[in-house]
Parts: structure tokens; C-alpha cells; sequence
């Protein structure tokens, strides 16, 4: 049995596996510019940030039904729950659709109908985080927050990600203080490739309460004692890191030196179709290439399900801590 766990960085657009891109594909009449799957997976080489994103949202294309969303997130929710994830906090990307002309209630409602079942059919609990892609505009931020208006019941926070250098977190003050209003919580990503005057920006300017990545934070000492004086979860993604190259190898990941320096940190795997592995897979590398000890894994999940946003469910946190604390490894 894998190490309980909460899984809190993990872009459902990114888990699409191209086995499924070509099912969906074939149900929907689209084709895709691979002869197969085995062809699409050796495109997964990527350089930087960019040349992942390119291929990440070509692939969308196979994205445009109810069921499509739906088959997406079932397929995820079987995967993460065999790696010991029992709570999920997963992004999605509503621009990345409703520029292709896919209604934004499509996206939501497909993937609500997967999450709903999740908990009995994989018995993982669920939350939707809504993200801005940085790219776009300030303004087409504000406009998907209001297109989203009607849904909000399923949504429990907004998050910002995409090409991040050069488009700093202060662009989107506006719609984060919507979102605020509204109720939602707030996650950005900031200093994946970012400076960490990037991540200053989502705590002070946007009001972030837990950083994607961050895995720059380091490099400020004073940045570093913001974010453990108020215990700011940091959601890292050590497989994610290398592939994109944001560092050479997942030896040189600082995962223990945030550790040792009192970050709240968690491990998650971001977008595991393109980057080999889930969450448990995320586990196993650093456990490995860092050389973690059972307790220090044990601490790894235990901050996981602190990190979570089950503030309105607190019973459930405290099971799901109670099982990490009675995990027996082998
Ligand atoms: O790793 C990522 N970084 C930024 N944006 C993203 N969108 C999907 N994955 C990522
Ligand atoms: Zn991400």
C-alpha cells in the first residue's frame, strides 16, 4: 500500500496520456499530427517551460465534450489513487478551451461529474482550482471570472500559470481581488522559472496563501522567512523540474535544503502524462536521488494534507492525517 497523500499541483489537462489522446481523438473525428502514441510520447522532449506548454495545449484539441473532460479526470483519479493520493486539489485551464470554442460550463461540468463519482468509485476527495493563463491578458482573466460566475459552487480556488517570465503576478491584482470577494481561496504559480521577486508579488500583491513551485524561494534569505513565519506551503514537482529543465538533474533538487530551512513543502507531479511520473512516482524519485528517510517521506505527506484546503472539512483532515501517522513502510 503506497503512503497516503494529498495531491495539490496537478493540471488535469496535463495527466491527458497519449493513449487517451488518441481514444478521444478517434470519438471525436479529430486527427492528430502522430501516426501513434508511441510517436506522440517521444515528442515529450522538452527544453524550457515554452516547448512543454506548445505541445500541452496542441494536444487540448481532443478536449471538446462533456464526456471528454469526464473520461479525463476518471482516468487521472484511477492513477493518482493507485499511487496513494486520497485528496486532489487539480487545476484546470478554462481559456485554454473556451478559445477553441468550447463552453466553459463544458469544461466544468464534465469534470464535476468525474470528481463527484471519484470519491466512491476511487475514493479520493476533490477540489477545483480555476487558473489564469498569464499570457493572456488581465482582461481576458476578468472576463473568464465572470463567464465562471455560474459556477463557482464547484470551485474552490483561482491559480495563475502558463509562461510566467514576463508577465509577473501584479497583472492580475484585479481579478484576484474578485475572486477574494467571491469567497475563493488563492494559489498562484511563481518562481518555476521566475524570479523571486515573482513570488513576493503573488503573497503581497495577489494574497496567494500557498505558492505553486516557488522552487526559487532559496535564493532570497528574507523571501525564505516570509514564507516560514507564515507557514506558506510550497507545492513542489521534482520530475517536473528536470524535464523542463528548470534544473539538470533531480540530485540537485533543494527539496531537503527547504526541508532543513523549515518550509512547508509538498511533493506533486504537476503534469504527469508529460513529465514520468504521479504523485507516488514524485515520492519515489526524491526518495531516491536525495536519499529521504521513511520519517522525512511521512513528513512530506503530512504536510501535504496540511497544505490542503480542508479548512471546511476538518474531520476529513484529521483522518487523512491519522493515516499517514499509522502508515507502516516496507
Ligand atoms: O509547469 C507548468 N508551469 C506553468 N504552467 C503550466 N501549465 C501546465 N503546467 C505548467
Ligand atoms: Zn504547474
Amino acid at each position: 500500500m503506497p503512503l497516503p497523500k494529498a495531491e495539490l499541483h496537478l493540471h488535469i489537462e496535463g495527466t491527458l496520456e497519449p493513449e487517451l489522446a488518441f481514444a478521444l481523438a478517434a470519438r471525436g473525428g479529430i486527427s492528430l499530427p502522430y501516426a501513434d502514441a508511441d510517436e506522440l510520447r517521444r515528442a515529450y522532449s522538452f527544453t524550457d517551460l515554452q516547448s512543454f506548454l506548445d505541445l500541452y495545449y496542441a494536444l487540448m484539441a481532443v478536449l471538446r465534450t462533456e464526456d471528454d473532460f469526464a473520461d479525463l479526470a476518471d482516468a487521472y483519479l484511477e492513477r493518482a489513487a493507485e499511487q496513494g493520493v486520497r485528496h486532489a486539489e487539480i487545476f484546470f485551464d478554462p481559456q485554454a478551451h473556451t478559445a477553441r470554442g468550447v463552453d466553459i460550463g463544458t469544461v466544468i461540468e464534465g469534470l464535476s461529474r468525474a470528481l463527484d463519482a471519484g470519491r466512491e468509485r476511487h475514493g479520493i476527495s476533490t477540489q477545483l482550482i480555476m487558473c489564469f493563463l498569464r499570457d493572456e491578458s488581465a482582461q481576458s482573466a476578468l472576463d473568464t471570472f465572470e463567464a465562471a460566475k455560474p459556477y463557482l459552487s464547484r470551485i474552490s480556488a483561482v491559480g495563475l500559470d502558463s509562461a510566467e517570465v514576463g508577465n509577473p503576478p501584479s497583472k492580475f491584482r484585479e481579478v484576484y481581488e474578485r475572486a477574494a470577494a467571491e469567497g475563493l481561496r488563492r494559489v498562484a504559480h511563481a518562481g518555476e522559472e521566475g524570479p523571486p521577486a515573482y513570488i513576493w508579488e503573488a503573497l503581497d500583491v495577489l494574497g496567494v496563501e500557498r505558492v505553486d513551485h516557488g522552487l526559487r524561494s532559496l535564493e532570497d534569505p528574507e523571501l525564505v522567512a516570509r514564507l516560514v513565519r507564515d507557514r506558506i506551503p510550497l507545492t513542489l514537482c521534482p520530475l517536473s523540474n528536470v524535464r523542463l529543465r528548470c534544473i539538470d538533474r533531480i540530485e540537485d533538487h533543494p527539496l531537503r535544503a527547504m526541508l532543513d530551512a523549515g518550509l512547508l513543502a509538498t511533493v506533486n507531479s504537476d503534469d504527469p502524462a508529460y513529465f514520468g511520473g504521479y504523485a507516488g512516482d514524485n515520492y519515489d524519485a526524491v526518495r531516491a536521488a536525495l536519499g529521504l528517510d521513511d520519517e522525512t517521506l511521512r513528513g512530506l505527506a503530512r504536510n501535504s494534507f496540511e497544505a490542503a484546503f480542508l479548512d471546511g472539512d476538518e474531520a476529513l483532515r484529521a483522518r487523512y492525517l491519522a493515516e499517514v501517522e499509522a502508515y507502516v513502510f516496507d
